[in-house]
């Protein structure tokens, strides 16, 4: 079965609680706020380029990489689903 936003979400908060070694998600967290803003704001500017200029796997791809660093920041912070899901 395929990966959800959901699924990944609880495999990167299982993996967060563990300090799992090796984890490029706990490397990310350890390197805090400022650095997994940086990649948010890199992979967003990839998502408009690729939507842009490139093919629609590639923009899918792009996407996908920017909900995994929003989904590291939800984590940095200490934002469940829900917190939010609350506010679409
Ligand atoms: N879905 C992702 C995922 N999407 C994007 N990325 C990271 O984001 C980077 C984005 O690609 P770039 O083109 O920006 O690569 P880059 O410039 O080399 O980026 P940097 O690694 O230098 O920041 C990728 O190289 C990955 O490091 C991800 N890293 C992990 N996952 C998944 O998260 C889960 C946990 O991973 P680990 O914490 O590494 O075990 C696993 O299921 C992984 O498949």
């Amino acid at each position: 079965m395929s990966k959800t936003f959901e699924t990944l979400y609880a495999e990167l908060a299982a993996k967060a609680a563990a300090r799992e070694p090796g984890s490029s998600t706990v490397a990310r967290l350890d390197a805090g706020v400022h650095e997994i803003g940086k990649k948010v704001v890199e992979e967003a500017a990839e998502v408009w380029m690729a939507a842009e200029f490139q093919s629609k796997d590639d923009a899918a791809t792009e996407i996908s990489q920017l909900l995994y660093h929003l989904q590291v920041m939800m984590l940095a912070l200490d934002l469940s689903l829900e917190d939010v899901y609350s506010h679409l």
